[in-house]
């Protein structure tokens, strides 16, 4: 057996956002592997045959191959692909044979549909017709992406391509964004979320539909917060999609809702659950392929879609009359994106001991359907985390794992790592995590927990961190920290801290809060909430709301008292600092602010800057980077180890 190392990395797979035939007999899906060779991911569709069992490979793969439909007659298979540059939309029939490129819009395609005739609408952005220089004149607070990039002059629209090869046609215009196409089931018309409010600071999405033969919009949900992946149910009486009515704001659960086609009338479907729909569960051994939009039953009378809950993901169903039933068994899963087709659900599950493979269940009887991950784990010191509790200072209940090294003794005492999730309402759980393995793989015991604020424990618990930031979330953080370290087998002088974004801002906090940490490793960091808000890609709005509204010019004050670099003169602790050059959420100059504070200050500190990297470097920066980014924060805890109990 062989430990899990950083280098694991290169051999990891990731399968992922299944889709049956219309037949139900064959299902697609994407596999992520990485090129060592070429520091890059390539992605390949793969298509699976129910009646033979024969998994095998349907398109190259040299490049990034993803979101997989059928045509509505089952003949075709589309796909956006990378090989050409950009992301563009391909066809190719579903016999095989060579894929055709149907798009070529500049910035690529961001979402697309079939239509029932063989025809596609598809979401891309107009080529910019002024982009002639390279200086960029700026009217808009929206103008940049974390991962994206300057978003440019030009907005997303949607226009029909036919498989042929002809088209674009423009269907939709206008100065605002248009996306997530659905189709009706007679093809007359397509409903897509659109921002199209006035005032930059808060825009929320609405629901609207174009009649295909009149060219008109109608308005059919005007959205209050969050709306998105909307789906016309088979006989057209009612759109599905995921939403919320609290403006722009992450720190409410994302609902599944319908709306009447007919009356206008829209409803939650799913707040009884008390749980966000979609995936909440934060890894860095997942490659994200997939669009998991709600899926109908073929009566129109029930939905599928996924729930966070307490650190696991499941497929849920629910009626019209809002009854809601868990449909995937089991209690250690997140699936990370399904598909349904008359009774059976393929989907793709990660365990805290393998990133994600696909899974059949028919009857309540389920059939793992790849393993390609499972040569290789065969081989590996897997570590397999206990779930824990633990009772904060104020009573409320807080979850937990503990990940031991392999081989773990309770006759010996091990240093502890505790990390910390950001968001802040992102949620640790019940899936694989390279980087806590190989943390336990290299002697540590790693501890990872929800605290207040986390997703997946309800509304009132992930609200918790509201104008808070700091506070209870972080005496949650400090209470767990010294249960653990009262177990016998924890060496109590050997703590360690890290964490990133929303983690990194708690890890800064936590240096400048508490002297028990051995040293840290503070990662693409937050620890000037003041400039933040004028920096960072979302700042303006999400600062504001995080801290319940208050702004600059009337809570300057506050908003300083929660930022770690007002207290950076109370740092003991060594501190490495990895940030992301190109960084447009947690900007680098987040960074740059609390490496000089903590230099001129004294503190034993590193500053390590990834260059052509953005926020997202641990979850899909270029490979060598991310195993470089791995080395740095074991490096610099095995540097602090020592004086073992
Ligand atoms: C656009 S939704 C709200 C912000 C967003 N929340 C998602 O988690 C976000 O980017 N927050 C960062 C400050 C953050 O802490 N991100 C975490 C979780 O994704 C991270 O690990 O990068």
């Amino acid at each position: 057996m062989r430990p899990i190392t950083t280098q694991t990395l290169f051999s990891l797979q990731f399968s992922g956002d299944p889709q049956f035939s219309p037949d139900g007999q064959s299902i697609v899906y994407v596999k992520t592997t990485i090129n060592q060779e070429e520091n890059k991911y390539q992605s390949q569709i793969c298509k699976y045959d129910r009646k033979t069992g024969r998994d095998i490979p349907f398109t190259q793969g040299l490049a990034q191959d993803k979101l997989p439909k059928f045509s509505q007659d089952g003949s075709y298979l589309a796909f956006v692909s990378t090989r050409s540059g950009t992301p563009q939309l391909f066809v190719m029939l579903t016999d095989g044979g060579e894929p055709k490129q149907l798009t070529f819009f500049k910035k690529g395609v961001k979402s697309y549909s079939w239509m029932p005739n063989n025809q596609l609408v598809v979401a891309a952005r107009k080529d910019d017709a002024n982009e002639k220089s390279d200086v960029r004149v700026v009217n808009t607070l929206r103008y940049r992406g974390n991962g994206y990039g300057f978003y440019g002059d030009e907005p997303i629209h949607l226009w029909l391509v036919q498989v042929d090869g002809s088209g674009p046609q423009q269907i939709t215009d206008g100065n605002f964004d248009e996306t997530d196409p659905t189709v009706s089931p007679d093809g007359k018309k397509i409903a897509f979320v659109s921002w199209r409010e006035e005032n930059q600071v808060e825009v929320t999405p609405s629901l609207y539909t174009v009649d295909l033969d009149t060219g008109l919009i109608d308005l059919t949900y005007q959205g209050k917060g969050s709306v998105s992946h909307p789906v016309y149910s088979p006989n057209g009486k009612w759109i599905a999609f995921f939403g919320h009515e609290h403006g722009e704001d992450s720190g409410y659960n994302t609902e599944l809702w319908v709306v009447s086609t007919g009356s206008g009338e829209a409803r939650s479907l799913s707040r009884s659950l008390d749980r966000p729909v979609g995936n909440q569960v934060g890894t860095d051994a997942r490659y994200e392929t997939a669009e998991v939009s709600p899926i109908w039953d073929m009566d129109s009378q029930k939905i599928y879609f996924t729930a966070t809950h307490e650190g696991d993901v499941y497929v849920y169903s629910v009626t019209l009359d809002e009854k809601i039933q868990k449909e995937t068994p089991g209690d250690t899963q997140v699936v990370t994106s399904f598909s349904y087709h008359s009774g059976v659900i393929a989907y793709a599950k990660e365990t805290p001991a393998s990133p994600a493979e696909l899974y059949l269940q028919q009857n309540k009887e389920i059939q793992q359907i790849t393993y390609h991950n499972t040569p290789l784990f065969k081989s590996l010191t897997v570590s397999v985390p206990e779930r824990t509790k633990f009772q904060a200072r104020d009573g409320l209940e807080i979850n937990g794992w503990l990940l031991k090294p392999p081989g773990f003794s309770s006759d010996q005492r091990y240093p502890l790592v505790l990390e910390i999730h950001g968001g802040p309402h992102s949620s640790y759980g019940n899936t694989f995590l390279h980087e806590f393995q190989v943390l336990a793989n290299s002697g540590y015991i790693v501890l990872y927990t929800n605290p207040r604020g986390s997703h997946g424990y309800g509304e009132a618990f992930v609200r918790g961190s509201i104008g808070d930031w700091g506070g209870k979330d972080y005496e949650d953080l400090i209470d767990a920290v010294d249960a653990v370290a009262r177990l016998p087998y924890v060496d109590r002088n050997n703590l360690f801290v890290t964490g990133g974004s929303y983690g990194g801002y708690m890890t800064n906090w936590m240096v400048a809060h508490t002297h028990i940490f051995k040293a840290a490793v503070t990662q693409r960091s937050i620890c000037n909430l003041h400039s933040m808000i004028g920096t960072s890609d979302i700042g303006f709005w999400f600062n504001v709301k995080e801290l319940d509204g208050a702004d600059i010019w009337e809570d300057e004050e506050f908003i300083l008292s929660r930022s770690p670099i007002r207290y950076a003169n109370r740092v003991q602790t060594p501190v490495k600092i990895i940030h992301s050059e190109e960084d447009f959420r947690c900007p680098m100059e987040q960074a740059e602010q609390w490496f000089t504070a903590l230099k001129r200050l004294g503190v034993e500190t590193e500053l390590v800057r990834f260059p052509n990297e953005n926020h997202d470097l641990s979850r899909n920066g270029q490979p060598e980077h991310r195993v470089e980014r791995l080395d740095h924060i074991v490096g610099w805890f095995n540097q602090y180890l020592g004086n073992k109990e």
